[in-house]
């Protein structure tokens, strides 16, 4: 397909998105479906196409006076992937499968507006009532996180340490672009590329079937290693979902200790048995049953909440849940991590830690937390770990946004890694 008809494609997916609100992944599925004669590289342009446009949807918008889908996705391409109108006028002349062309009143407002007279939240591409938020949480440099999260996101690996090395992982994928990521230790990454060029599916390599790496975004990896649970502690993984985290750690562990993975949730937690067999992980038990918890109770050395959440910081990647979050979404999750938090605390041991995780960078569901949760709990209290940064990453990499060195923040500006919000609580040690 020649870029026209990969642009008449993006179009109809936007179209479909908006029109019965369905998720980016099941538009461009059924899209592919519908249109097998398109090749993996036409099917990899749309999406591209598609995910730019939703991740700068308001500015946009507002740059073309229009938030139709085609107006979007026409911005993408001259916007993001450098082309001019002229360019692509001349480009569609003779492609009978290129949509109409942008229209006069398109083509003066791109020449005549400026995106600094736009609101600030339609500069930072974020939904008007998050705004509050993103100021508290980051004060003058709001504008250039929110920026940051409607950029591409890069592909990050981890090395699976249990069966491979970072070296090994890097070499039997060296023809992807694969290079060290900069902060986490076993962490690869393959940079996010431009235009219409696609990231390569690694999944289908067989150094990923043989179990030596896992796909896990930097931050994600990077909370985990904070966690640093010792190599034979006893751990809860309290949310474990998937097990991400849970792998992470138990190979941390060098296969020694316990990780109990548990969620409420026993259809999230069932992808855990492949993925735990094909990683080699043999320290790591399954608890789909509350009541298989009970015995811990005030004996575990580190529980981990890896608290369900807006995913405000992974809007890079799933752009689509930034135009769909709502005011009582957020209330539903604060709620929920509230519940998870006291629920959690219960299992662990006087001197040992609670650690609380979110993929979002919103304070509500941070900060906020935090706070409340030790008011209620006064015998948990958050430990410095910014001082840890540079003993386990090294000195010269960037550093997570923290206001006391106990709470910090991971994002796309700061860390180049999705958002992620990682705090340590200590018990204090009995007394009697
Ligand atoms: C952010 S996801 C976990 C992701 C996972 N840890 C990973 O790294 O792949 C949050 C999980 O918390 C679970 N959850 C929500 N409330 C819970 C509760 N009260 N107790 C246990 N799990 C809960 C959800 O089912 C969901 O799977």
């Amino acid at each position: 397909m020649r870029l026209g008809g990969r642009l008449s494609g993006a179009i109809d997916v936007l179209r479909d998105i908006e029109d019965r609100r369905r998720p980016v992944a099941d538009a461009l599925k059924d899209w592919g479906l519908a249109h097998r004669f398109a090749g993996s590289g036409d099917r990899a342009a749309i999406g591209n196409i598609v995910y730019d446009a939703l991740r700068m949807r308001l500015s946009h918008a507002f740059l073309m006076d229009d938030d139709g889908p085609a107006a979007l996705a026409y911005a993408v391409l001259i916007r993001q992937w450098g082309l001019t109108p002229e360019a692509l006028s001349a480009e569609f002349a003779d492609d009978r499968f290129a949509p109409p062309l942008l229209t006069e009143a398109n083509l003066a407002a791109l020449s005549s507006r400026n995106l600094d007279d736009a609101p600030l939240h339609v500069q930072g591409d974020i939904p008007d009532w998050t705004q509050p938020s993103f100021e508290a949480a980051f004060g003058g440099d709001w504008l250039a996180e929110a920026r940051a999260l409607a950029e591409r996101p890069t592909l990050d690996l981890r090395a699976n340490t249990l069966k491979a090395s970072r070296e090994k992982v890097g070499k039997a994928l060296d023809r992807s672009g694969a290079i060290p990521a900069p902060i986490a230790r076993n962490g690869i990454r393959i940079p996010a590329g431009e235009g219409a060029s696609r990231l390569p599916n690694v999944t289908a390599e067989l150094s990923f079937q043989k179990g030596w790496f896992e796909v896990q975004d930097e931050g994600s990896q990077i909370v985990s290693e904070l966690v640093q649970p010792p190599e034979h502690a006893q751990v809860l993984d309290f949310c474990a979902g998937g097990g991400g985290k849970t792998l992470a750690m138990a190979a941390a562990m060098n296969n020694k200790g316990q990780v109990h993975a548990y969620d409420a949730d026993r259809k999230r937690l069932a992808p855990i048995i492949e993925r735990l067999r094909r990683a080699g992980t043999r320290n790591v038990q399954v608890h789909d049953d509350a009541r298989q918890l009970d015995q811990f109770r005030e004996k575990l050395d580190v529980v981990l909440v890896d608290a369900p959440c807006t995913g405000t910081g992974t809007w890079r990647r799933r752009p689509d849940t930034k135009w769909r979050l709502t005011p009582r979404n957020l209330e539903e999750r604060v709620a929920q991590q509230q519940e998870a938090l006291g629920e959690a605390a219960a299992f662990v041991k006087p001197g040992g830690s609670l650690v609380y995780v979110t993929c979002s960078v919103l304070p509500e569901e941070n900060d906020v937390q935090i706070e409340r949760f030790c008011e209620t709990h006064p015998e948990f209290s958050p430990e410095p770990v910014l001082q840890n940064w540079n003993g386990l990453f090294g000195g010269d990499t960037r550093r997570p946004r923290s206001r006391d060195g106990k709470m910090l923040t991971l994002t796309p500006a700061s860390t180049g890694t999705d958002g992620f919000f990682f705090c340590r609580m200590r018990r204090q040690p009995s007394t009697v």
